[in-house]
């Protein structure tokens, strides 16, 4: 009997949930695969609804110390959706990080991409067999249904298992953006020290949605002229996208969604740094949690915006990369514009997705810190 079993066999009443880990780009999906309980709704979101009202001590035990860390992400495959049932999607998806239940996901999609198709457990993914594969490509096509809505991912195959070392792609819900240039004024006291130092009172931001309302916004206009990697501290940017996420999430009129009010949030504030190759992103999202990758959901919400400013056309592509892939070549993620709809543009978006373990979780009894805990450093 290995060590998982004997563990197990003396707390037999306890509650397993299993998972698979997975990084893109250095930053972690923990995928649950069994073990999360069935989840009262008809729609997805209605789903997304009771894990938050009803299961959060999952997400927090999974996410949090000593089981998770303050940076982990999560994925909760859902077998069943409306979607799913109408025919219109495969499988779907709930994405959750350190505060809550995101609407939409591009790394996390990326790992998922191939963890479904490596998956032959018809109990984790019951329509495993009736996916399309193109030959003459090697691709296969999978149908995510997202919170946000569906997203069509591409993977390549061989011998029904996924090929590690070509990306991932998917194409997103159409992006679009809802403010440009917009000017913000910030109260005195909500002034971070480099502000004051430029003696500004003002920032400019672009609002744009790739599945999540995004901030965008330039290291230099929130007062750091040497850009994201620049000799200013991570605390210095977690300071200042804080104060400009506190200004800007009452704005609602911002972050209108045309058909889902639970998609209408400013999810997180992006520190942008334009490149001769490419884009530099330091995201900050959900609690003020840094994204290792570039941040696919947002690569659509950059590929909107550079659309309509007129520096991408359709067709035409660009490099993302985050503080940990630009350390690696290759490791970063490329947008492309592929398609306008009427409800936004539609983007692409490939990376790289690498499995790092599998685990079997669980709470004892008498585990006194049965939903984890954070450590929070003073700013
Ligand atoms: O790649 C993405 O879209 C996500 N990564 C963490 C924050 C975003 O949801």
């Amino acid at each position: 009997m290995d060590v998982f079993e004997t563990l197990l066999e003396l707390n037999p009443a306890t509650h397993t949930i299993k998972v698979v880990d997975m990084h893109t780009s250095g930053e972690p999906t923990r995928i649950v695969v069994k073990g999360f309980p069935e989840l009262e709704g008809t729609t997805l979101l209605e789903k997304r609804r009771c894990a938050r009202e009803k299961h959060d001590r999952i997400r927090q035990s999974l996410m949090r110390e000593p089981r998770g860390h303050g940076e982990m992400y999560g994925a909760i495959l859902i077998a069943e959706t409306e979607l799913t049932r109408s025919g219109d999607a495969d499988i779907g998806v709930l994405f959750c990080h350190n505060e809550g239940y995101s609407t939409m996901c591009g790394h996390a999609t990326i790992a998922l991409g191939r963890f479904l198709i490596d998956t032959h457990d018809l109990d984790i993914f019951p329509r495993r067999d009736t996916l399309q594969h193109d030959e003459e490509t090697g691709l296969t096509m999978l149908r995510l249904h997202a919170p946000c809505g569906v997203v069509h991912v591409s993977v390549y195959t061989e011998d029904g298992h996924s090929d590690a070392t070509r990306p991932v792609s998917f194409l997103g819900v159409p992006s679009f953006v809802t403010a440009r240039d917009l000017e913000v004024e910030i109260p005195v006291a909500a002034r971070w020290p480099r502000l004051r130092d430029a003696q500004r009172s003002c920032v400019k931001v672009d609002i744009s949605y790739g599945g999540a309302f995004y901030a965008l916004v330039s290291a230099e206009e929130l007062g750091f002229p040497d850009g994201v990697r620049g000799p200013a501290t991570l605390a210095e940017f977690d300071q200042a996208t804080a104060a400009l996420k506190r200004i800007l999430s009452p704005q609602k009129e911002l972050f209108k969604h045309p058909t889902e009010p639970d998609l209408e949030y400013l999810y997180s504030v992006m520190v942008v740094e334009r490149r001769p190759t490419g884009e530099l992103g330091l995201c900050f999202f959900a609690d003020q949690q840094i994204d290792r990758s570039p941040t696919g959901s947002c690569v659509m919400a950059r590929v909107a915006l550079a659309v309509e400013q007129g520096r991408l056309e359709m067709g035409q592509g660009c490099d993302y990369e985050s503080v940990v892939s630009v350390l690696n070549e290759g490791n970063g993620f490329r947008g492309t514009a592929v398609g306008l709809r009427p409800e936004g543009l539609v983007v692409k978006v490939e990376g790289r997705a690498f499995y790092t373990g599998a685990a079997s979780f669980i709470v004892e009894e008498h585990d006194p810190l049965p939903t984890g805990f954070t450590i929070a450093l003073p700013s």
